[in-house]
């Protein structure tokens, strides 16, 4: 038998596609199971559009960053970046498992505290950090302050000086390196609003080492997310070595700390398979070293920031299919319940996803379909020309590779509101951010 999009089930064994969670399956009727519950029932108890992750997933995809990373180099810093998806029960699981947090913005930082994350464990990063914003990193004592710009860095060092106290920052740098992925989230190049240019950061270390409220640890730079080429990663690298370097012979700079950001690829589309953690981590760690030794730079700690490649593949997203429109000859629409409200991806970035049937995992996928949303845009399609048994209403569509991106790009867009989300753990399900309601949308209208 095979299953959607023509994995075959392998006697007896049958386990879900490689892009589910960990531990995923197909149980005797054909249905998925995540955590090891149905996800046909999570979807009828629960309601749909729903998001369920495994917290197992994300714990194992934790410990392959520590093993891959901290076991080659053991000063290494491992950050969840918040912003993949960030809500308390994440924040508990990746402290619980060592990890710190890169936050983006006054939000992020409160739900971490109110998670207990240890905040000398989070880095505040972001482009155009308010007053308010800055000041609570102070009040907080974050472990780092990663400063982008001049404007910041004379604010900041006012507000310490204010407060008497010395504050650990970094700098973010852009080492213009293109990493071949899509343009909205390419971040490391020239034309870029994010960080120093190399001369105006050289800038910002004179100023920086005559700033007795902060203290610069080190440089920070991440040049895109969905990076499935190494050699970006390696020439970022370089570039930034050689700019420490600089900084030493020029200014007497000792680098201590080296944040090399987030951006590892994770598999969306059984076709497309990014390297392994391991293999990213064995090609950065060993040039750090090799590097650092020609350059004679002391071995700097090292951070990296996975956002996607630590949540992506831990969840998947659960519609409910309703109205079946085919055009013949054209193409045949299978509607579900939620859409870009949910999942901006696929109309932001042209994302692909490989949907499968929930309760029919194992069916022939000899259909062909367009997945679309149920909101007011032409452009509301979650995933093109898929294949699948043939779709009826009630049928329950689920996308994996869902844990990053989705749930914190969401939108009330057309009234709607925003899907619960579930965790799963050995056979237990909780709610760990509810349904929103139209009474939550009618909160904030003050008519
Ligand atoms: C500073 C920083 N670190 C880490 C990340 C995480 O990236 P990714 O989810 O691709 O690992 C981002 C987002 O692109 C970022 O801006
Ligand atoms: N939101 C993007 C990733 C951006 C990463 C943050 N700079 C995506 O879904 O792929």
């Amino acid at each position: 038998m095979t299953a959607s999009c023509g994995i075959a089930i392998m006697g007896g064994m049958k386990n879900a596609p490689l892009f589910f969670p960990l531990g995923s399956t197909i149980d005797d009727n054909g249905h998925l199971r995540i955590g090891g519950l149905d996800a046909v029932e999570l979807a009828k108890e629960y309601g749909t559009p729903l998001y369920v992750f495994d917290e197992n997933d994300i714990r194992e995809r934790c410990r392959e960053f520590k093993r891959e990373f901290a076991g080659r180099y053991p000063a290494t810093h491992i950050a969840f970046a918040g912003k993949a998806c960030l809500n308390k029960a994440i924040a508990k699981v990746v402290a619980s498992e060592g990890f710190g947090l890169d936050v983006v913005s006054g939000g992020e930082l409160e739900i971490a505290r109110s998670a207990g994350f240890p905040t000398n464990q989070i880095y505040f990063h972001g482009n155009n950090k308010s007053d308010a914003e800055l000041e609570m990193a102070l009040e907080y004592k974050v472990g780092r302050i990663v400063v982008d710009n001049f404007y910041e860095l004379s604010r900041l060092d006012a507000m310490a000086a204010r407060r008497g106290v010395k504050a650990d920052i970094m700098f973010r740098i852009k080492p213009g390196i293109d990493p071949h992925t899509h343009a909205k989230i390419t971040t490391g190049n020239i034309d870029s609003k994010f960080g120093f240019g190399l001369d105006d950061a050289a800038d910002a270390v004179a100023r920086a080492m005559k700033c007795g409220n902060l203290k610069l640890t080190g440089f920070h730079y991440h040049i895109g997310s969905q990076i499935f080429e190494i050699q970006p990663f390696l020439d970022a690298l370089k570039t930034t070595l050689e700019f420490m370097a600089r900084m030493k012979r020029e200014l007497g700079f000792i680098t201590e700390e080296l944040d090399a950001g987030g951006g590892y690829a994770v598999q969306y589309l059984s076709g497309a398979q990014p390297p392994a953690i391991g293999e990213y981590a064995e090609a950065i760690v060993s040039l750090l070293r090799s590097e650092c030794h020609r350059l004679g730079l002391a071995l700097p700690k090292l951070s990296v920031e996975p956002g996607r490649a630590t949540v992506a593949r831990s969840a998947v997203a659960l519609y409910t299919v309703g109205a079946i429109k085919d055009i013949p000859g054209v193409r045949c629409y299978a509607c579900v319940d939620g859409g870009m409200a949910d999942n901006i991806r696929p109309a932001l970035y042209c994302s692909q996803y490989e949907p499968y049937l929930a309760n029919r995992m194992a069916d022939y996928a000899d259909q062909t379909y367009t997945i679309a949303g149920r909101f007011c845009e032409s452009g509301d399609i979650l995933a093109n020309d898929v294949k699948l048994p043939e779709v009826k209403p009630g049928d329950i569509l689920v996308m994996p590779v869902s844990g990053a991106y989705s749930i914190p790009m969401s939108s009330n867009y057309n009234a709607f509101c925003r899907p619960a989300v579930v965790m799963v753990k050995d056979g237990q399900a909780r709610i760990i951010k509810r349904r929103e309601t139209v009474e939550d949308l009618l909160r904030t209208d003050l008519g």
